[in-house]
């Protein structure tokens, strides 16, 4: 299968690298000077230090067109401010398309009252209605994939061939890709769990202990089903792969961004430096005011969500979040 990949940031390439043992893979960069470093050192320097990409891999930048159109599947490997525009470019395609980014899409602050972020299906809705899309998701660090580690993803699409493309093109050495038909569950939980493993690297940066952990991922699994559902998603999704099994593995895990974050803002550091120091995209920090939204529009209540809006919002410090949290008025489980 020839396989196009657009991003060539830390999953975009760990995917690449990953497809390119069995397939054709070009990755894509926008920078042309960063696919020219890594296609002659064949390191991901900046993304993916240390691990050397197969020499089947082809990368590339420059004009996308030809590219896709000779692809048989097209990944997007941006993160998720990209995502609509990438839609909107490849709308036209007869392919199979594919988004890695987790995330609501950001509501920007001048935004008119009442106005939300959309998941990326509901993007795709809005732009490309006709194309046969979907997400590929799960519990997966890029350097563990890249570095052949075992890893168990899901292809989420309501089209079958999306799907069995995803399937072909990833299942094998090492990754194994289930199959769900239910894309707005799977992307409800890529989403909610950014947010929640602020909340928990917040929790383990302030030493909370590890009582307070479990109780943040446990309810925080209770938020994140509570919304997906509200948003047409079935309740078993989010027992899966995308909802408690990325859950676990992105609030428990030091390999994580968005888990970076908290720590970082535990340590005292502003929003500003920690996104800064971090150097990679953390959709937590942007995706937060958007689930908030989307749940309030819904009467879906959630605390903990809000609790990571006001600390990232500034309007509460870290130990104001903590008793926001445990003030709360007792409650059946
Ligand atoms: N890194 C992981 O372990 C991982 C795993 C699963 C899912 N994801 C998700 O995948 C998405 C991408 O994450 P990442 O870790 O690769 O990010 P990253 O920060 O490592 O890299 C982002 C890349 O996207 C590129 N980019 C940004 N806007 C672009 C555009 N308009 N066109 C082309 N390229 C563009 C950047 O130049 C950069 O190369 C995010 O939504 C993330 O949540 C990441
Ligand atoms: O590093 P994070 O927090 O963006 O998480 C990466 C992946 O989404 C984990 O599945």
């Amino acid at each position: 299968m020839k396989i196009l990949v657009i991003g060539a940031g830390a999953w975009g390439t760990a995917l690449a690298m990953h497809a390119a043992a069995r397939h054709r893979v070009q990755l894509w960069a926008r920078d042309a000077q960063q696919a020219g470093q890594l296609q002659t050192s064949r390191e991901n320097q900046r993304y993916l230090p240390g691990i050397r990409l197969p020499d089947a891999l082809e990368v590339t930048s420059g004009d996308l067109q030809p590219l896709v159109a000779q692809a048989e599947l097209i990944v997007l490997g941006t993160p998720m401010a990209a995502l609509r525009g990438g839609l909107t470019m490849l709308r036209d395609c007869q392919v199979p398309v594919a988004w890695l980014s987790k995330g609501f899409e950001a509501v920007p602050a001048d935004a008119p009252a009442g106005s939300h972020g959309l998941l990326g299906n509901e993007v795709c809705a809005q732009v490309a209605p006709a194309l046969h899309a979907g997400v590929l998701s799960g519990p997966s660090f890029a350097q563990e994939v890249a570095q052949h580690q075992p890893t168990a993803l899901v292809a989420a699409s309501r089209h079958g061939d999306v799907r069995d493309a995803l399937v072909a093109a990833f299942h094998g050495d090492n990754l194994r890709v289930y199959a769900n038909e239910d894309i707005s569950g799977v992307e409800v939980g890529g989403a909610v769990k950014n947010v929640l493993a602020i909340a928990t690297g917040l929790c383990d940066g302030l030493h909370l202990g590890l009582n307070a952990r479990a109780a943040l991922v446990t309810r925080g699994l209770a938020e994140m089903t509570r919304l997906g559902v509200a948003l047409g998603a079935q309740t078993d999704t989010f027992m899966g792969l995308s909802g408690l099994g990325d859950l676990v593995l992105t609030a428990t895990g030091d390999l994580s961004r968005n888990r970076k974050i908290g720590l970082l803002l535990a340590q005292g550091q502003s929003l500003e430096q920690a996104v800064q120091s971090l150097g990679h995209v953390a959709e937590g920090v942007y995706s937060a005011r958007t689930v908030l939204q989307r749940a309030q529009k819904l009467g879906v209540e959630m605390p903990i969500t809000a609790a990571v809006v006001a600390l990232l919002d500034g309007s509460l410090s870290a130990p104001d979040v903590v008793q926001a949290l445990m003030g709360r008025e007792p409650r059946a489980e």
